[in-house]
């Protein structure tokens, strides 16, 4: 396509001068037949005209090529236009695969990632094009050039030089705008997120409730007049520089023109060479300005191309681990002197040692804040310990082949993701290789206890999920949770089992019913579970109670009770709940 594009550019671009010199050919064609019929005894019209007649008709083929060329090029032009831009989505798309958890709160990253996104699908073409167009123009001129030589050097200097200031204003002009644009992108950020809470199902019943779209509709307003205000300024300032300096360029074109009239008047030219210089100035004009723009565009174009390499080239994490065993198998899990702070923060996790051997289940009680997640983020290595480390049977996680690691550990997070798919993918994204295994979703929504519902839905396992999509069917709190939790059974040879708050919406019976199943399926597994319901980690056989990051007691239940500590006040208080 690139060819074809270079191709048309160049049939477009030397053609107009072609025509501007077979203009001139026909004019003083005309004249002089004209001439010779008067001068003839015996005219005979047709030997006179058929000269002329044919480079009329040649003339007419030339445009008919320029007519081609050009829809030549914008049907190239469209065509590359979706896959430059499906292409350069993928690409951010993938490298945003790359990027580690912190990368993407680090909320610099992300506005470099909303920036390049939001233009991906027009800048990069827009570059493209301009490149050609401006070729197209520059042969173009190239050519109107060659012929004007032949009149005056002189000229060609003069209709450059008047040219030049409103280049150099439009190219200052486009560098402002892209600051602008920079400047501005956390709070476009900003108004992108108020869309999505004003306009998106899952947040509109707490605005509604709350009443809050007239709260977050003036904040979109007024984050609109302060950039629309910028935005003002520095159009305003651009089109009057424009105009003005657009003014000079225009002038030392009449003025050229002038010179030509007179030259013609003189004697000089020809009317032939009259016509032709006249239409090469103002196409030669049209061209330039033409030019110009591209120019000051591109310049555009570039700076967001450097934002998206920018972000394309932020360096990703090696992964430098290979190891699929580790040196002691069945050793388990070990935390040696684990200190952990999130980038720029404070630590979180102070000096947590513990030890997990497959076929024991770990459980963590603290109060809100107190880093039981953050400790889950790290065993399954979306961080790294700030200090100390982490084994998994006698090798550090560090050095892991990352696949291995995953296929190991079986996690669902307090915030899972509710997949607007259908609700046997649902259940598929929790191990890729079974995707699409509608026996291997059977069995874990089993597990999962959440087989029952799934049977009474419409379509079972073919049920589109969410309010996205045609027919989608919404779940309860509870269902969603039993969800997540079967997709943790999906993945078959996972053999550490992490449950972070896994049961918060479900009710009395189904939890119950849950961690029985839990138990059974997790006996030969490591299973370590967050929970704020005492009834749920009372069966552990070890507990930790995390307080600011430490590890302030550990035991079994009856242990902690006895050691009338923090435990033992806190499960007291629950149970006095209940009475
Ligand atoms: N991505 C993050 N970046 C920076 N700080 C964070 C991040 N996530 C959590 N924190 C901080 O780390 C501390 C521990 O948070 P963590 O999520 O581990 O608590 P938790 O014990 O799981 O709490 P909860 O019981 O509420 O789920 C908190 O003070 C929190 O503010």
């Amino acid at each position: 396509m690139m060819l074809g594009l270079a191709l048309c550019t160049l049939v477009a671009g030397v053609l107009p001068a072609v025509a501007a010199w077979v203009g001139q050919l026909i004019v003083d064609g005309v004249v002089s037949a004209m001439q010779t019929h008067r001068e003839a005894s015996n005219p005979d019209l047709l030997t006179t005209i058929l000269p002329v007649l044919k480079l009329v008709a040649f003339e007419a083929l030339i445009i008919a090529l320029i007519a081609l060329a050009q829809r030549g090029l914008s049907a190239q032009q469209a065509l590359l236009r979706a896959l430059l831009g499906h292409k350069v989505n993928v690409m951010i798309l993938e490298k945003a695969g790359q990027l580690s958890l912190s990368q993407f709160e680090d909320s610099e990253l992300y506005d470099q990632l909303t920036r390049a996104r939001r233009e991906a699908s027009t800048r990069p073409l827009a570059l493209v094009n301009k490149t050609f167009g401006l070729l197209q123009n520059a042969i173009s001129l190239g050519s109107f050039g060659v012929l004007l030589v032949q009149f005056s050097p002189w000229a060609l200097l003069i209709l450059v030089a008047g040219a030049l200031p409103v280049f150099l204003s439009e190219a200052k002009f486009s560098g402002d705008a892209f600051r602008l644009f920079r400047w501005r992108s956390p709070q476009t950020r900003m108004q992108i997120y108020l869309e999505t809470v004003l306009a998106r199902e899952d947040s509109i019943k707490e605005v509604k409730l709350f009443g809050l779209e007239g709260l977050f509709l003036k904040r979109y307003r007024d984050i609109f007049t302060r950039l629309f205000a910028e935005e003002r300024r520095l159009t305003l300032r651009r089109e009057s520089w424009g105009f003005v300096l657009g003014l000079l360029g225009t002038l030392t074109f009449y003025a050229a023109y002038a010179w030509v009239v007179i030259e013609t008047i003189a004697g000089a030219l020809t009317l032939g060479q009259m016509t032709m210089y006249l239409m090469v100035f103002k196409q030669g004009q049209a061209a330039l300005s033409a030019s110009l723009t591209a120019i000051s565009g591109m310049y555009e174009d570039n700076l967001y191309l450097s934002n998206l390499y920018e972000y394309l080239e932020q360096p990703v994490e090696a992964d430098t681990g290979t190891l699929t065993q580790g040196a002691l198998p069945g050793d388990g899990l070990r935390f040696e002197h684990v200190s952990f702070a999130y980038p720029g923060g404070e630590d979180v996790l102070h000096d947590i040692s513990l030890h997990l051997s497959p076929g024991q289940s770990l459980a963590l009680v603290g109060e809100n804040g107190s880093g039981k997640t953050t400790l889950i983020k790290l065993l399954t290595r979306l961080y790294h310990p700030t200090q100390g480390r982490i084994l998994l049977d006698g090798s550090d996680l560090r050095d892991w082949d990352t696949q291995a690691l995953r296929e190991r550990t079986g996690v669902i997070f307090q915030d899972f993701v509710r997949y607007q798919l259908q609700v046997g993918e649902n259940l598929g994204v929790g191990d890729t290789h079974a995707f699409d295994d509608e026996q291997r979703w059977q069995q874990a929504a089993r597990h999962g206890m959440a087989d029952d519902f799934i049977a009474g839905m419409a379509s079972g396992y073919q049920t589109q999920l969410g309010r996205w999509f045609k027919n989608g069917q919404e779940l309860s709190g509870g269902q969603w949770q039993k969800i997540a939790l079967s997709r943790a059974y999906m993945r078959e040879n996972a053999d550490i089992i992490v449950l972070d708050e896994p049961t918060a919406a479900m009710d009395a019976a189904a939890e119950a019913a849950v961690f029985a199943r839990f138990r059974e399926h997790s006996r030969d597994k490591m299973a370590i579970l967050i929970s704020h319901r005492f009834s749920t980690v009372r069966s552990a056989d070890l507990i930790l109670v995390i307080d600011q990051g430490k590890i302030i007691e550990r035991g079994t239940h009856d242990e902690l009770l006895a050691a009338k500590g923090r435990y033992a006040t806190l499960f007291q208080l629950q149970a006095e709940g209940y009475r």
